[in-house]
């Protein structure tokens, strides 16, 4: 199904997933859509193989534990967390240098910690590898120091932002 994109939301300066200014990342959007789930689209490049031609199950693990993550934001921005757990099933392989889209969810949501699932799909539709996360919430004082002016974490409008996204 196709959902509304409701809203984009923030890029970071140096992170592995959402980093703009990683040159070695895989420079992932994320956006908020209308179902209630977070989209993320990217396209892995040559640096995120595995064997030639095929992405590497980890770095499938990192864009999966991010939009699993950050889909916590869509009900509240300020809500801040740190990744305790992360399963994953590797069901296709993925090639390189075609765009990804991948969606996540939140599944449980207690005041310690939250738990959600995701997907990385194949441009036919095709789910290539399902995760489950479990993340603690944490002040973010606790977990860096995180100052947004410097980590450049803001929205970035491009006129590549999808519309609507099909999940
Ligand atoms: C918005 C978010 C987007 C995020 C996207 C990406 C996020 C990341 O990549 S974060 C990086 C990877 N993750 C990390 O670095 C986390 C590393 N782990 C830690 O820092 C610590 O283990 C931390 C802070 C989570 C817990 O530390 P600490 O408080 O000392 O642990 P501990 O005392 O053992 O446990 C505290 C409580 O949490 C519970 N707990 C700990 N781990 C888990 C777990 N995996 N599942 C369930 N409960 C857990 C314990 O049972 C305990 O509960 P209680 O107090 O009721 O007995």
């Amino acid at each position: 199904m196709k959902y509304k994109v409701m809203k984009k939301q923030k890029n970071s300066r140096k992170c592995i997933v959402c980093g703009m200014k990683n040159d070695l990342g895989l420079k992932a959007s994320f956006y908020e859509l209308e179902n209630g789930e977070l989209a993320a689209i990217f396209t892995p490049i040559e640096e995120h193989q595995s064997y030639p031609g095929r992405l590497h199950g980890g770095v499938a693990g990192a864009i999966l534990d991010e939009t699993i993550g950050r889909a916590i934001n869509i009900t509240d921005e300020d809500v801040w967390g740190v990744t305790v757990e992360l399963n994953l099933k590797y069901h296709k392989p993925v090639a390189l240098n075609e765009q990804l889209r991948v969606v996540g969810r939140i599944t449980r949501d207690t005041r310690r910690l939250f738990e959600g699932t995701g997907e990385i799909l194949l441009k036919n539709g095709d789910i290539a590898v399902s995760a489950s996360g479990k993340y603690m919430k944490l002040p973010l004082s606790q977990i860096a120091d995180f100052n947004e002016d410097t980590e450049e974490w803001r929205v970035l409008p491009s006129d590549e932002d999808p519309a609507e996204i099909e999940v």
